[in-house]
């Protein structure tokens, strides 16, 4: 995957807070091609932070600060055109459509390569050949892949994480984070990802906050 993205996610003095009490305070610049962690138990505020970031805050909250990629002020503009990806817990994939529909769910309609891309897409994660595979046919780590690939390919310029792999066993688990850290550094996307597990974020390698 080609860098298609230098721009900085800076997220300025953001404070959240739940029926008048404080929950979370945070202040951070993510580097293009970082991996910030966010940790804190369970409650803390984690999936809280994402939900402001990427535009569906409940409003049972009140939050203040900003949301910067680049100059463009996040917060102005509805989720949908803020150019964020989300990676969850699970893949969510399209049970109705194929694996190949799955990935190239976010490219534009007039794209013109669209199954190159698909392949080469695939091909980066071992997957060559699974196009017209159904997937409930695919395992988990092979879902997870697909669901990482529709994600890139969808172009985002961010991206956000929450637990992606927490469903994964430990050896499938070590796999996914190199190849999804891995991913994220070549395409120069700022990224944030919540855990619980100190490994995921020793992996990732870049800033941690502990919220809590
Ligand atoms: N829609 C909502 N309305 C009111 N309170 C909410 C709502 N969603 C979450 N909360 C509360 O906000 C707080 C933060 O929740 P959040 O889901 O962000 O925590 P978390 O750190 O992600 O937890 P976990 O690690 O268990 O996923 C919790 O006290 C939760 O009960």
């Amino acid at each position: 995957m080609n860098a298609c993205c230098t721009e900085r996610l800076w997220l300025d003095q953001i404070q959240i807070a739940l029926t008048g009490r404080e929950l979370l305070a945070v202040d951070a610049t993510i580097a293009p091609g970082e991996v910030l962690t966010v940790m804190g138990p369970s409650g803390s505020g984690k999936s809280t932070l994402l939900a402001y970031i990427a535009g569906f805050l409940d409003p049972a909250f009140t939050a203040s600060g900003g949301v910067w990629l680049g100059e463009r002020d996040l917060l102005n503009l509805p989720a949908e055109e803020r150019g964020i990806g989300l990676l969850f817990q699970d893949p969510l994939l399209f049970p109705h459509l194929s694996v190949e529909g799955n990935v190239c769910f976010g490219l534009p309609r007039r794209i013109k390569n669209k199954r190159q891309q698909v392949t080469n897409a695939l091909e980066q994660v071992g997957l060559a050949g699974f196009e017209e595979r159904d997937p409930a046919t695919l395992s988990g780590g092979q879902k997870a892949r697909v669901a990482l690939m529709r994600l890139l390919l969808s172009k985002p310029q961010a991206v956000l994480m929450d637990e992606p792999f927490s469903k994964l066993d430990t050896a499938l688990r070590q796999e996914m984070r190199s190849l999804v850290f891995s991913q994220l550094r070549d395409a120069g996307l700022p990224a944030l990802l919540v855990t619980h597990d100190h490994a995921d974020a020793n992996a990732a390698g870049g800033q941690v906050i502990a919220l809590g």
